[in-house]
């Protein structure tokens, strides 16, 4: 089958002249429809970068990115990243002033929300259990209802893709847990799952480690 992600020659540098730093130096992944990969490696070695380059929020200097058979660059890459793509970040980002539930629906009125993206909305906030404290404002939540509404909205319009970066990061070992559980269940709904993360937790419930060293990633 083919893969939902697939990364070829994935180039990244900061900087230009003598202070250029190449971060990422051809970069290859492959992540097949109902796989969780955890991606590794030490502090600063470019892990959001590609997780970024992946989900089309930053453009490589080198390299191309399809998501499901689709190239994410050029005049459709928003497109693209917005029908195939949810995203996750460590620190929830939840829009402040808008209510849990709120936060949710937000995702099914943006231009490109699939058909049924509402009733979707309320389906996941029931299934996360958290139709009780999805009227409250972000800063009302703990920070697992937070992470657990952030994965909602990222799921929202039903992508193909999932990334996530240090979701768990922030959280307590039980919350993370339920967050953790979470992304296992929606890659078992046939969807490519990619973690950066730093914790064993994590790693242990993966079907895959790659570690990016170097520039570049190999199996863990
Ligand atoms: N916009 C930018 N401009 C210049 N340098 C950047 C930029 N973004 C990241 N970097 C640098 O690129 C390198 C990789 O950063 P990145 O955030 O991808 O690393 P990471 O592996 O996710 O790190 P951590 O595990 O600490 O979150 C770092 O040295 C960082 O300082």
């Amino acid at each position: 089958m083919d893969p939902v992600v697939r990364a070829r020659g994935l180039v990244k540098d900061y900087g230009r002249g003598r202070a250029a730093r190449r971060i990422l130096d051809g970069v290859d992944l492959d992540v097949a429809a109902g796989e969780l990969v955890a991606v590794v490696g030490r502090s600063g070695c470019g892990k959001s970068t590609l997780l970024h380059l992946l989900g089309g929020l930053d453009t490589s200097d080198a390299g191309t990115v399809e998501i499901a058979g689709e190239r994410l660059d050029g005049r459709r890459a928003d497109a693209v990243r917005r029908r195939r793509v949810g995203f996750v970040f460590q620190a929830f980002h939840l829009v402040p002033e808008l209510t849990g539930a709120e936060n949710v629906l937000l995702a099914a009125r943006l231009p490109g929300a699939r058909p049924g993206a509402r009733e979707r909305a309320r389906a996941l906030v029931t299934r996360l259990g958290l139709d009780e404290v999805a009227g409250g404002l972000p800063h009302e939540l703990s920070g697992g209802e937070q992470q657990r509404l952030a994965v909602a909205r990222a799921v929202v319009n039903d992508p193909a893709v999932l990334l996530a970066d240090e979701p768990t990061g922030n959280l307590d070992e039980a919350s993370g847990a339920v967050v953790l559980d979470l992304l296992r269940e929606l890659a078992g709904d046939g969807r490519a799952v990619v973690v950066v993360t730093h914790e064993r937790t994590v790693t242990a419930r993966a079907d895959r480690v790659v570690t990016l060293r170097e520039g570049r990633l190999a199996a863990a």
